[in-house]
């Protein structure tokens, strides 16, 4: 990590430090504890930086973000403990439905970089599949879509249920408090986007990448453990733990370790953020590869497999009913052609892009 002072060239901005700089990929940590409850000028000095970083590269590390480490370690055990029940368990939860996004989804079933060509679809599943297990959870209170709690399993059933109701309100207060940074950044009014994504139409997936045979990639080079992809909706939360084998694609093409950082949160900007800003925003691609050979990755051990990897990412959106176009100061208004993209609700959107990956 290096020290990076942007006082010089963008007097409101605070002095942050940078996670990731290689290959023109600048992703800064940035300290959001003084936006949550410090002055007005701290808050804008705050907003500068996560806007700036969400323009520049789409990714940024949140630290101080409000939410306690450990609520975020409760919520790694009780996902730990959930993938290690029987198959048959987390089957008897299974996703049915784009139009749901809930339930479990085995190793397989998803691919995230799928050829558009559906019969090369199933062949690409096949032969170079995801190496995860997912759940997806929703809002828990939308008529027709229920979420696949295991909670008639067992206690610990219910408690994983508990635990990840708590967390999931957590996660859209959070979401909340960094669209209102991006609004601040964008020149828009402070609560411009409250109303945008109060209904909390977001998702949490936890993710497990089974532990993993190191010739599994020796053999097949194409294997990593999630397809290089971007998000899709607004804002992506992301919390991981300290194996390792995220990466970010740079301007260059190359891909770029996104070292974890201990009681950090990963955020970047989907798709939706990106079409919304028209484009101002960057929906950046990213992967999940083996681990780096290093020695604090617990990778480079000597033994023949990696280890289990798990993460959680807290996939933010627009409220589902919201009409989404290019926001104000983002084109020219008198020129509509310079609008790059139609007008569309979340829910179209998402449906559309969920579609296209199972
Ligand atoms: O597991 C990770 O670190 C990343 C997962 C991811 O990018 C996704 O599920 O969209
Ligand atoms: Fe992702």
């Amino acid at each position: 990590m290096s020290e990076m002072d942007n006082a010089s060239s963008q007097p409101q901005r605070r002095p942050v430090i940078t996670a990731v700089d290689k290959d023109d990929l600048v992703i800064p940590v940035i300290e959001f504890g003084p936006f949550l409850t410090g002055t007005p000028s701290d808050r804008n000095a705050v907003a500068a930086s996560v806007t700036n970083a969400f323009k520049t590269s789409g990714f940024l590390y949140l630290r101080d973000h409000g939410i306690p480490f450990s609520t975020v370690s409760q919520v790694f055990e009780s996902s730990a403990r959930f993938f290690a029940r029987p198959q048959v368990q987390k089957d008897s939860l299974g996703w049915t439905s784009p139009q749901s996004n809930r339930g479990y989804i085995k190793t397989g079933q998803e691919k995230l970089n799928l050829p558009t060509d559906t019969t090369d679809k199933d062949t690409a599943k096949r032969v170079t599949p995801d190496l995860k297990e997912t759940m997806e959870i929703g809002r828990d209170d939308v008529d027709g879509l229920p979420n696949r709690w295991p909670d008639n399993l067992d206690d610990e059933g219910k408690e994983f249920k508990k635990v990840m109701q708590s967390f999931f309100e957590k996660c859209k207060a959070l979401h909340t408090e960094v669209m209102r940074a991006i609004a601040i950044g964008m020149n828009l009014p402070e609560h411009y986007f409250d109303n945008y994504v109060d209904a909390g139409d977001n998702n949490l997936r936890l993710l497990h990448y089974p532990s993993v045979p190191k010739d599994t990639f020796k053999q097949n080079p194409g294997q990593v453990r999630a397809g290089e992809h971007s998000d899709y909706g607004s804002i992506t939360l992301l919390f991981q733990d300290q194996r390792g084998g995220l990466q970010v694609r740079s301007p260059k093409g190359t891909f770029v370790d996104a070292t974890p950082i201990a009681d950090t949160v990963v955020v970047n900007a989907g798709d939706l953020l990106a079409r919304w800003s028209n484009d101002i925003i960057k929906s950046t691609r990213h992967r999940v590869v083996e681990p780096p050979k290093t020695v604090e990755a617990g990778s480079d051990d000597g033994s023949d497999s990696y280890p289990a990897r798990y993460s959680i990412a807290y996939f933010c959106n627009p409220n589902m009913n919201k009409f989404i176009e290019a926001l104000p100061g983002t084109f020219e208004e008198e020129l509509n052609e310079s609008k790059k993209y139609p007008g569309i609700t979340t829910g179209d959107y998402l449906v559309q892009r969920l579609t296209a990956t199972i």
